[in-house]
């Protein structure tokens, strides 16, 4: 759809760590099977990225739209799970060949679901995986398994899961990139009265009462899904710019900073809204009795907890769960999620950092709670000497 719209140009909030999703219209924008021709900009643009020190994670759709361009199906054809399923999988190669072809660097393909994000053992996995990508610079590729995702699993389309992702990787923007311009007052296609927003605070049901389905036979969530995400990614603290990938100009100007499309900004800043979640989340059983001397080091706010402070490991837990961190007089100090298993804490009790790999046979890492992973019970937080 080429719609002109009157859009201001806007400067995008700084970043260095962006997730960028690319819609299936985007892909097969030709009405068949995938093309070049919209993701040769992006493609660019995370190229140019990249030589500027900056790093994107791309979540790209595509592979129902290609397995169904080489089954020559039919647009209609292949509404159910299951065909779809067999489409996507039969399309996952060839959209991640496309991206290969448009990228100098190594394209690495990481499928995922939501059961997979909702396991705190897999969640810290991939995150682990796709940060290790950006390391390597390799361009990570997202998309949903749609093979094993099942009806009630299923994220239903990758805006979502871009969000998710974005909070995954601790990214500081969401890049949504699609065939409108804008977020409209009513769905454009429909109304031709409509007018885009160039920023709105926060998504409310107002906006949300704006946004309609997709158009498109290969597009799935629509304005709807889009600001669902915007609403998850600003919960994480992330804000969301909305914008039109056909447009090579709109693209371009995102390599200068500059946005011609919708900004969602985030009520929260990244940092608030992690320490909110981690101090309100629901904690497992297990918890972690730490000494006075850490209890002192971490009420000051910045830092790590090592296992030298550490007491003993009460209940069970796995790494990743969030933990209650208390100390030896039963005060709670802290929550955090732990690197280690109850079992592993036991074992590293007490010991110095240097030690674990002998004492495990491995390592996560020389802390036990990150200091990023680490929220300080409001009224033990003091002010840093
Ligand atoms: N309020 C709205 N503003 C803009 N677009 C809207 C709105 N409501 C619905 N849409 C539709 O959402 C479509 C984009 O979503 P979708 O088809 O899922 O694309 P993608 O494949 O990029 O995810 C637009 O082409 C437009 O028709
Ligand atoms: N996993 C599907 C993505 C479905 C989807 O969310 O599509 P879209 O709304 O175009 O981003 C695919 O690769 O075709």
């Amino acid at each position: 759809m080429s719609m002109q719209s009157t859009l201001p140009e806007q400067p995008l909030p700084p970043w260095r760590r962006a997730v960028l999703k690319v819609g299936s219209n985007l892909l097969a924008a030709d009405g068949g099977g995938l093309t070049p021709r919209f993701a040769e900009a992006l493609a660019s643009f995370m190229a140019s990225s990249h030589a500027g020190g900056r790093q994107v994670v791309l979540v790209s759709s595509g592979a129902v739209a290609a397995g169904r361009a080489l089954l020559h199906a039919r647009a209609s054809a292949g509404r159910d799970l299951a065909a779809r399923q067999a489409m996507a999988s039969l399309g996952q190669a060839p959209m991640i060949g496309l991206w290969q072809s448009l990228s100098a660097r190594p394209v690495a393909q990481v499928l995922l679901t939501h059961d997979d994000l909702r396991n705190r053992r897999r969640y810290l996995n991939a995150r682990a995986t796709l940060l290790g990508l950006l390391a390597l610079d390799a361009v990570p590729v997202v998309n949903e398994n749609d093979t094993v995702a099942v009806d009630e699993l299923k994220l239903g389309d990758n805006d979502n899961l871009a969000a998710i992702v974005a909070a995954l990787v601790d990214a500081d923007l969401l890049l949504i990139a699609s065939d409108v311009d804008a977020l409209y007052t009513a769905d454009p296609r429909r109304d031709p009265a409509a007018t885009p927003i160039a920023q709105a605070d926060a998504v409310t049901p107002a906006l949300m009462a704006m946004a309609g389905g997709s158009g498109s036979i290969v597009g799935t969530g629509g304005m709807r899904t889009k600001l669902e995400a915007a609403e998850k990614a600003g919960a994480a603290g992330i804000p969301t710019a909305l914008f039109d990938g056909r447009n090579t100009a709109t693209v371009q100007a995102l390599a200068q900073g500059q946005l011609r499309g919708t900004l969602i900004h985030a009520p929260h800043t990244r940092m608030q809204a992690r320490k909110y979640w981690l101090l309100h989340a629901p904690a497992s059983s297990g918890r972690i009795r730490i000494d006075a001397g850490a209890a002192r080091a971490l009420s000051h706010g910045h830092a790590s907890l090592l296992p030298g402070g550490i007491l003993a490991a009460e209940g069970e837990f796995q790494r990743g769960d969030l933990v209650e961190i208390i100390d030896a007089s039963e005060r709670r100090i802290a929550r955090g999620l732990s690197q280690y298993a109850a079992v592993e804490v036991r074992r590293l009790a007490g010991r110095h950092s240097r030690e674990i790999e002998t004492l495990l046979g491995y390592s996560h890492g020389t802390e036990v709670v990150h200091r990023d992973d680490l929220a300080n019970m409001p009224d033990r937080l003091e002010p840093a000497a």
